[in-house]
């Protein structure tokens, strides 16, 4: 088998330790995630599935275990060096775009990111053709919508901003935190279908929360259950495609 692109070993993470509160949120969870892999995960909630893309973003060290991304031990490295190599999108369209400044602006920042450079405004002017291109293809017409600020576009365009910002420069893990949640329905479906469509054409690796258990069978090659800080199911590519809505309830047990 080739090597992985992102190795957990023995991830465990316990909060409150030494108190009368103490809980244990992750369980020593091994899991290789190879290249190309877009996983769908899925859990009750509190299952621990925002704390394991937490562990592997770097805003949250495990209480025990390793992250290796490429065989490169993350483990200790700080959030702002990881973003480097992973993007992440999640549930509320305000986090990760910066309201006050305009679409292109943000485009401008994204194409910076994981760089302790600053932001040269002046190198904007060359970028607004490719920009423009990029956001033509985009559902939902913010396209002439590149001067506006970022505060002022609704929650849809915001996330659909948020996503082409997450990959606009290609990161080596996609992290998808319920990122189609607070969007009505047609516009949730669109940004799916634009995750799957740039999922497959960048060939990028992606990690996908998600409580739509539609979405979970639908996307993806890979689909992952977690319960209690566990993963109870692990299943890819026609194990995968054979799986039912009925199934996968099953290890949603409490
Ligand atoms: N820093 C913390 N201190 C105490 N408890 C925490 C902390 N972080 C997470 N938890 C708890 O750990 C459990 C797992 O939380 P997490 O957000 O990872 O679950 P989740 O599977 O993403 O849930 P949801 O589907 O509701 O988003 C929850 O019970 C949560 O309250």
């Amino acid at each position: 088998m080739s090597e992985a692109l992102l190795e957990l070993k023995n991830i465990s993470t316990r909060v409150n330790l030494g108190t009368k509160e103490e809980k244990t949120i992750l369980q020593d969870i091994n899991l290789k995630i190879m290249p190309g892999d877009f996983i769908t995960l899925l859990g009750t909630n509190g299952a621990g599935k925002s704390t394991l893309l937490n562990v592997i973003n770097g805003t949250l060290q495990p209480t025990s275990g390793q992250v290796l991304l490429q065989g490169r031990d993350l483990t200790g490295m700080s959030e702002v060096k990881r973003a480097k190599f992973i993007a992440q999108v999640f549930q509320d369209p305000k986090l990760g775009t910066a309201p006050r400044m305009t679409v292109a602006e943000n485009l401008l920042l994204a194409t910076k990111r994981g760089q302790r450079r600053g932001l040269r405004m002046r190198h904007l002017r060359g970028q607004m053709a490719a920009f423009k291109e990029r956001v033509a293809q985009l559902p939902n017409g913010l396209e002439e919508r590149l001067q506006t600020f970022v505060g002022d576009l609704s929650g849809g365009q915001r996330q659909t901003l948020s996503f082409l910002m997450a990959t606009i420069q290609r990161p080596e893990l996609l992290l998808l935190d319920e990122h189609t949640a607070a969007l009505d329905p047609n516009t949730s479906r669109d940004l799916l279908q634009l995750t799957d469509d740039v999922v497959a054409q960048e060939k990028l690796t992606c990690i996908m929360i998600t409580h739509q258990l539609k979405d979970a069978l639908k996307y993806g090659n890979r689909l992952l259950v977690l319960n209690a800080g566990q993963v109870v199911l692990d299943v890819r590519d026609e194990a995968k495609q054979q799986l039912t809505e009925k199934e996968i309830l099953r290890y949603f047990a409490d």
